[in-house]
C-alpha cells in the first residue's frame, strides 16, 4: 500500500499559543493580549522570556516563558512545535529592525509552515486569526509525513 503523504494532526479546542515579540512590538503583543484575554485565557499560553513575562505582568495570565529570543528562545519554541506540544502562534517580527539571531527567527517562521500551524505575524491576522470559527472547533492540520519521507529518504541514499 501507498503510504500516505501527509498525516493529520488535530488542533484541539483549547490551543497551545506562542505569543513572541520583537523589541518594537512588544508593546503592540502586550496590548493585544490584554484586549483578548477573556479569549485567551481559554487556552494554553507560552512566549519567549521577555515577551511572556510582560504579558503575564499586564494581564495576569499564565505564560509559559522559555528563554528570551536571542539566548534560544525561538529554537525552543521551534522545537515545541516539532513536538506537537505548540499549534498556534502569533509572533509579531519587526520589519524595521535588524535582529542578531536572524537565522532562529528565520526557522522558526519556517518550521511553523511546515507543522501547517496557523501564524500571525501581524496584529490584523492575529485579530482574524482569534475570531476564526476554528477557535471554538478542532482543526486538521496537515504535516508531511515525516515516517514515509525518512523511508524513502534512506532507500535512495542507500
Ligand atoms: O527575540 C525574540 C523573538 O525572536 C523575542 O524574545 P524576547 O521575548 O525574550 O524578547
Amino acid at each position: 500500500m501507498m503510504e500516505q503523504k501527509f498525516v493529520d494532526f488535530e488542533i484541539g479546542k483549547q490551543k497551545h499559543i506562542a505569543l513572541v515579540a520583537h523589541d518594537g512590538k512588544k508593546a503592540a503583543m502586550v496590548d493585544w493580549c490584554d484586549k483578548h484575554k477573556e479569549i485567551l485565557k481559554n487556552h494554553f499560553l507560552c512566549g519567549t522570556g521577555t515577551t511572556a513575562r510582560l504579558i503575564a505582568e499586564r494581564t495576569g495570565l499564565p505564560v509559559r516563558a522559555y528563554n528570551s529570543g536571542p539566548l534560544g528562545g525561538d529554537q525552543q519554541i521551534g522545537a515545541k512545535i516539532v513536538e506537537g506540544g505548540i499549534d498556534f502562534m502569533v509572533f509579531l517580527w519587526d520589519p524595521l529592525e535588524a535582529q542578531p539571531h536572524d537565522p532562529d527567527v528565520k526557522a522558526l517562521l519556517r518550521i511553523a509552515v511546515v507543522y501547517d500551524i496557523p501564524v500571525a505575524n501581524n496584529l490584523a491576522t492575529a485579530d482574524f486569526m482569534l475570531t476564526s470559527r476554528y477557535m471554538e472547533e478542532t482543526y486538521s492540520r496537515k504535516v508531511l509525513n515525516f515516517t514515509a519521507a525518512v523511508e524513502e529518504r534512506v532507500e535512495k541514499m542507500k
